[in-house]
């Protein structure tokens, strides 16, 4: 059973409503994407092992713990994942980026992988995959397939909201993967997209999207 932290905070789920206002424009988006990416990289990280160390202070030595964030990859999954980067990795310096591209074809809802950059070492280390949406599963399942193709163990998504339904997929195919999300939406709609949801995450990061 995959380990799914839904944050219940006041201040996330403030900020996951400002999200989904129909009128906010790109510019105004893309800053409560990174807040939230912070917010919830700060939960995710909350069973992390730390690093004793002795150091010493103005009062002599004493233990402190550190967070070991080499050993983390944070892995944004193109296009919509970069707008959740600079969040995290505020959090993250010593971290590496590996990234991977995947776009949904908007008929099968399949997705189409166009890039994959591993980071060194990537076997050893704890992936931090962050996408905005989790809808039927498919972008971050074949992302977790293609992370435990190169050796990477330890494999934990971040999302701003998912659907029940990829989750449950993300179960019964992966159930060792933990995930953390600001909200679990109700539902997908006939074409793919989570209800009630944002609309499309990289359309509105990017400022692509369509006016009809
Ligand atoms: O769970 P799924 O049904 O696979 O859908 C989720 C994927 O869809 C969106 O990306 P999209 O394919 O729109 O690409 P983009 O990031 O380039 O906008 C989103 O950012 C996820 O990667
Ligand atoms: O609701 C959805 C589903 C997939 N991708 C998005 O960007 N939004
Ligand atoms: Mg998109």
């Amino acid at each position: 059973m995959n380990q799914v932290n839904e944050i219940k905070h006041p201040l996330v789920q403030h900020l996951i409503g400002q999200l989904r206002e129909h009128n906010r424009s790109p510019a105004q988006f893309r800053p409560v994407v990174d807040r939230l990416s912070y917010l919830l990289c700060y939960e995710a990280l909350k069973n992390f092992a730390t690093v004793p160390e002795e150091i010493r202070t103005w009062a002599g030595s004493t233990k402190v713990e550190r967070l070991g964030d080499s050993g983390i990859t944070v892995v944004p999954i193109l296009r919509a994942g970069l707008g959740m980067l600079n969040g995290v990795m505020d959090l993250l310096p010593g971290a590496s980026v590996s990234v991977v591209g995947f776009e949904r074809n908007e008929e099968t809802l399949q997705p189409h992988a166009y890039y994959e950059k591993w980071a060194p070492n990537v076997a050893e280390k704890t992936a931090l995959v962050i996408d905005p949406m989790l809808a039927t599963g498919g972008t971050f399942l074949a992302t977790v397939e293609c992370l435990k193709a190169v050796g990477c163990q330890r494999v934990h998504g971040v999302f701003l909201l998912a659907a029940p339904e990829g989750l449950d997929e993300l179960n019964r195919q992966h159930p060792d993967v933990l995930v953390t999300v600001a909200a679990v939406d109700e539902r997908l709609n006939e074409l793919g997209y989570i209800i009630p949801g944002l609309g499309d995450a990289g359309d509105r990061i990017f400022n692509t999207v369509v006016k009809k």
